[in-house]
């Protein structure tokens, strides 16, 4: 397994404090259309920059950069917005690759999986370090579906800037919309890039006012496109007032003209571009205390700088990546208004043995890294994804008070910037699980093994056993997930595994109070274990996704000291497996009335009573089955919107709105997951491979008595 380290420190002389991130950054496209045939891998890449041979000296230059010359970047987007084909473009003019690779020919370099090359996905995300106008770039891909939300905030967590790359025809996307919470959440400063400027339908205005209403972002207009879809040219440098033309011979977009607007033959642009600059001027100065009147290019980029580093706008870029057009002045951008690493407030310190720079699927190894850089190390058997590094436990003891007096000084929620620092992300639940088994019961150890692997790689991988039936229970983000971890096991791990029926993952919970009583009474070798337990179940005010525990007054505070674990324990294991459909139980208060033991009696008979008169009394009660409901967003074309409506009825389909983009209908509402079984095929079908959808859990809520009705009766007639 390999593990990408962001070096946290602003130290120049030691390595600090090192952050692991597993890049197993996963995205797919959602678009129905594409499916590319595997093509085998043959790109020519030059010399990995700065380095010649394997001479080891020769890397100073390219490991040791000055931190101030250091970007740290994550590409973010919706799916397809054209993350892969910028990222392709920026390491062919870096000097990174000798060809173009495109994503639809399946020769990119970010998307170098077999499985990425077979799906035309992207799976897992790639990180590659390359130099542009003496500025070292680290730039990491992150996925694009919500399956892998978690992998896009591992990324952002350990990255100092992003772009957010848009398509320009649909602007702000349901994926944007999280992905950009994700880096608000982080505090990742971001410059936009709207892509597709080729596209039929692209509009310029359209992309900037969703950023502004959507994301509610304040956008710095630093380019104006010459010309849309068709006729898009180029770009102006709104700063400079220079056009910058590409030569319509070149087919690699390396050739391209900057020159100055000119009053004669630019009069409409130059206009235009003066309205523009005015605009831009006033809108920095508003959030810029330090630019005032000072209008020269120079002053005006700094305060740019300034304001995006900030987070309180965002500048704005255009191009079109397929067809070379504005991916270099991007990367000028990139390097001009993206904070270095020390403009970031990261403080630890720390020492590892072996660390290796990524280049894509190539890696090379390196004697020291200096802080503010991305590398990787391998080796590690006990960390997980989301894990911070420390050199020793008085480190980490040191970093969590740390955490703990800024958490308390900035927020008075010490736990949060704790778990911030040290337990890494948040974790979301899965909504999806079935079966696995190995290929023969000789084979169990090895899948058990493999899990054991993936799992600290994606930790929004979970697994169990079902109590009753003993198998292998995998859950995951959604169908995708899922399959993408069926097929690891097979290539990664030689395991030709067999999958159960995809299932919703349920949850239950209960509508009224009740108290139920239980004794447990076993007699082992001489030893008498006598437990009597009363307690109540009820539905609690808040949602909790644990049970909320609490003690009667006859409790007596002794008996509690010792038996407290156990009594826990028992509670929570009740309420994984819900009466209804064996699933876990939600929004559930326990209280412990009253508990007589027996002395002698062992915590584990303690645990088993408690769980089973939690189970009595769950039972007892009236239930409910809660169902995963998710936000759904389906991009039609105006003369498929019937059918699509029509079939989402059909899937109790909640529609809250149907707005208009472009020639499009953007169709949004809430379905339950459970009607989503196999949607993108029956989508295809409906609207001849021409929509595209995107899926969000939005909560668990309560089904109707009628339908509850119903799932009751088909579980209990497959079971
Ligand atoms: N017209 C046009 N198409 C583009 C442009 N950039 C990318 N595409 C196409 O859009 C599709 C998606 O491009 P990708 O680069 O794979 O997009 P992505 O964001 O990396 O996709 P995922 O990582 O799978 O979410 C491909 O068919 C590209 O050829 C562009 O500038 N103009």
């Amino acid at each position: 397994m390999l593990t990408y380290l962001r070096i946290f420190a602003v130290n120049h002389q030691k390595i600090s404090s090192l952050h692991i991130n597993n890049m197993c950054c996963c995205k797919r496209r959602a678009s129905l259309k594409r499916s590319k045939l595997f093509v085998p891998f043959g790109r020519n890449y030059s010399s990995l920059p700065g380095l010649i041979g394997n001479d080891i000296k020769s890397l100073h230059s390219v490991i040791n950069p000055p931190i101030a010359k250091i970007r740290n970047i994550g590409i973010m987007a919706h799916i397809d917005a054209g993350k892969t084909t910028t990222t392709e473009r920026i390491l062919y003019y870096s000097g990174y690759t000798r060809s173009l690779g495109d994503v639809d020919d399946g020769d990119t370099v970010t998307d170098f999986m077999a499985q990425e090359r077979e799906r035309g996905i992207t799976i897992q995300s790639a990180a590659v370090t390359f130099d542009w106008k003496g500025y070292r770039i680290n730039l990491i891909d992150t996925p694009g579906h919500v399956d892998f939300t978690l992998e896009v905030e591992r990324c952002l967590r350990v990255l100092d800037g992003a772009v957010a790359v848009f398509d320009a025809s649909a602007g702000v996307e349901a994926q944007t919309l999280t992905v950009w919470r994700q880096a608000d959440k982080h505090k990742v400063p971001r410059i936009c890039f709207l892509n597709k400027m080729d596209k039929t339908g692209a509009s310029f205005n359209y992309a900037v006012e969703s950023i502004r209403e959507k994301l509610k972002a304040k956008p710095l207009l630093l380019q104006l496109p010459i010309g849309e879809a068709k006729t898009f040219k180029g770009v102006v440098d709104v700063v400079s007032k220079e056009k910058l033309l590409w030569n319509t011979n070149s087919d690699d977009g390396k050739d391209f003209k900057r020159k100055p607007l000119l009053e004669t033959s630019d009069t409409e642009l130059l206009k235009k571009t003066v309205e523009a600059r005015n605009a831009l001027i006033e809108q920095v100065a508003d959030l810029d205390d330090e630019f005032a009147d000072l209008v020269l290019g120079k002053f005006l980029q700094t305060a740019i700088h300034r304001v995006t580093v900030a987070q309180m706008a965002v500048p704005v870029l255009c191009g079109s990546a397929l067809k070379n057009k504005g991916v270099q002045p991007l990367l000028d951008a990139i390097t001009m208004y993206l904070p270095s690493p020390e403009e970031r407030n990261y403080e630890f310190l720390e020492r590892i043995s072996r660390l290796l720079l990524p280049f894509a699927d190539q890696h090379i190894e390196i004697p020291s890294l200096t802080a503010g850089n991305i590398a990787l190390t391998v080796g590690l058997k006990q960390t997980a994804t989301g894990d911070t590094i420390v050199s020793s436990k008085s480190s980490a003891l040191a970093a969590a008070h740390q955490a703990k007096w800024e958490g308390e000084k900035k927020h008075k929620q010490n736990r949060d910037a704790e778990r911030l620092l040290l337990a890494g992300v948040e974790i979301p639940e899965p909504v999806f699980f079935c079966t696995i088994e190995p290929p023969s019961v000789a084979k169990q150890p090895d899948l058990d093994h493999a899990l054991k692997c993936l799992q600290r790689e994606d930790p929004s991988l979970k697994v169990r056993l079902d109590p009753d039936s003993g198998q292998t229970i995998l859950c995951g983000m959604g169908e995708l997930h899922i399959e993408i971890i069926h097929d690891r096991i097979k290539r990664e791990y030689g395991l030709e595994t067999y999958l159960g029926p995809l299932q919703v993952a349920y949850r239950e919970t209960i509508l009224n109070s009740v108290r139920a009583t239980d004794t447990l009474d076993r007699t082992f070798g001489d030893k008498r274990h006598l437990v009597t337990v009363e307690l109540e179940a009820r539905p609690t005010e808040k949602p909790s996704v644990m049970p909320v525990i609490e003690y009667g007054e006859a409790v007596s505070g002794d008996l509690l000291k010792a038996f407290q674990e156990a009594i826990e324990n028992g509670i929570h294991s009740a309420c994984l497996q819900g009466p209804l459909l064996g699933s876990p139980i939600q929004d559930v208060a326990i209280t412990l009335h009253s508990m007589v033991i027996h002395p002698g009696t062992s915590t584990t008979m303690v645990s088993a009573c408690v769980s089973r008169c939690v189970q009595k009394a769950l039972k007892k009660a009236d239930k409910q089955v809660l169902e995963p409901l998710m936000n759904l967003e389906v991009t039609v074309a105006g003369d498929y919107l019937s059918p699509v409506l029509a079939d989402l009825a059909q899937r109790r389909g909640n529609i809250q709105e149907i707005q208009t983009r472009q020639d499009n209908k953007v169709v949004i509402g809430f379905v339950p997951l459970a009607e989503l079984m196999g949607y993108s095929t029956v989508l295809r079908t409906l609207t001849s491979g021409s929509a595209t959808f995107a899926l969000e859990l939005s909560t668990y809520e309560a089904m109707s008595p009628q339908d509850q009705r119903i799932l009751l009766t088909r579980r209990s007639g497959s079971s």
